[in-house]
């Protein structure tokens, strides 16, 4: 029997139903398999752990979270503590910490799911997103604070082997799909000195794939050309905080941004990969059982992907899918389920295939 011993965090919010939702169904899968066990282990840290003992992560645990194979995440964030204090106390200290520097975002309109977009079941695109280093380097500060000549200083950092190993794996991830084409999103318009290396450094690797088509696209205009024409692109690759607002759009072009998963790769193995689903705590809907949690399950397929479980992985990707086309769904694909009722049905389905 093969054995994954999985980090849990669910963190705030819906992060904590809908990682719960994510484990039930992994745990199903394990059963109904018999080839593979997992060792969950749960971990409190989130922000009501923040406003008692003033950390989110316990002094020695990243070593302690450095051990497991793969860490499950729900989302961080809450009304009671600054979002920048949140995230980079929890997600970034783990993503930086672990040099998970490639976060992949697949989207694409499940069966059943009805999206807004006319044509929206030609969207079939992975974006990848650069993880570690750009706007969120946290690489600023502030001065003369409170005085009416206060400054504040955000500098995006972009290295050249931070460069050149996300775009080496955004070509080797179009060159395993079969349309193999490669759009690069840049500013450097606009944004003239990191955003210039951030394209030089794609077109000097592209020079190792040549059976990868590749195309180049202002940020702006690869907005318009997700809702006008989805079908023109396949792997995406862009800057940090460029990725985060276009996944979270391809997630709602995609039907919502409850169902949108990530992987957060530290693609060498020298530590964890971390799995969430994109979207965050999401205050409004927290707490009411309401939440979506097909984006944790896709999540877990990622995850079961990672850890050598293709089968299983491809056994739940069926799975939801079968779900998602039977109509039973949370509100917010405009159904009226509740996260339990989603993850009995996904579950029962597993046991009875
Ligand atoms: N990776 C993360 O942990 C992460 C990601 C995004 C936001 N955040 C944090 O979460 C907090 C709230 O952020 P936000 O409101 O910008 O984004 P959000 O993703 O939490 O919510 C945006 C909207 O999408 C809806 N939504 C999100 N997930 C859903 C689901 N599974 N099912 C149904 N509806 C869903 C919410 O109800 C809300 O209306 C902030 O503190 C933010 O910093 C954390
Ligand atoms: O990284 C971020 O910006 C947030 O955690 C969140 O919006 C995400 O997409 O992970
Ligand atoms: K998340
Ligand atoms: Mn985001």
């Amino acid at each position: 029997m093969r054995g994954h011993r999985v980090a849990v965090i669910p963190g705030d919010g819906i992060g904590l139903e809908v990682i719960e939702a994510g484990k039930q169904v992994l745990e199903a899968l394990a059963k109904k398999s018999g080839d593979f066990q997992f060792e969950f282990e749960d971990f409190d840290w989130c922000s009501q752990r923040y406003l008692e003992k003033g950390e989110y992560i316990p002094e020695g645990g990243l070593e302690r979270l450095s051990k497991f194979d793969a860490i499950y995440f729900g989302a961080v964030g809450s009304q009671d503590v600054p979002d920048h204090v949140s995230l980079w106390e929890l997600r970034l200290a783990i993503c930086q910490g672990f040099d998970q520097y490639a976060n992949v975002r697949p989207a694409r309109v499940l069966p059943g799911v009805n999206s807004r977009l006319k044509g929206a079941d030609e969207i079939d695109w992975v974006i990848v997103r650069e993880n570690s280093e750009g706007e969120y380097s946290g690489n600023g500060g502030r001065v003369h604070q409170g005085f009416p000549d206060e400054v504040g200083t955000e500098v995006s950092v972009f290295t050249r082997k931070g460069l050149e190993r996300i775009h080496r794996f955004a070509f080797n991830l179009a060159q395993s799909r079969p349309r193999k084409k490669l759009t690069l999103v840049t500013k450097s318009n606009a944004q003239r000195h990191g955003m210039v290396l951030w394209d030089e450094v794609f077109f000097e690797v592209a020079k190792a794939f040549p059976e990868v088509t590749i195309d180049r696209e202002l940020v702006d205009a690869v907005t318009t050309r997700m809702v006008l024409k989805p079908e023109t692109m396949d792997v995406i690759v862009a800057t940090n905080l460029h990725a985060d607002i276009i996944s979270d759009l391809a997630a709602a072009l995609s039907g919502s941004l409850g169902i949108a998963p990530t992987a957060n790769l530290n693609p060498e193995g020298t530590f964890p990969s971390m799995f969430e689903p994109i979207h965050g705590s999401a205050f409004d809907i927290a707490g009411q059982g309401i939440a979506n949690p097909v984006g944790s399950f896709w999540t877990a397929a990622m995850m079961l992907e990672h850890l050598g479980e293709k089968t299983a992985a491809e056994c739940l990707m069926a799975a939801i899918e079968r779900l998602t086309a039977s109509g039973l769904q949370t509100q917010d694909l405009g159904g009226t389920a509740t996260t339990r009722d989603v993850t009995q049905a996904i579950c029962s389905d597993i046991e009875s295939q």
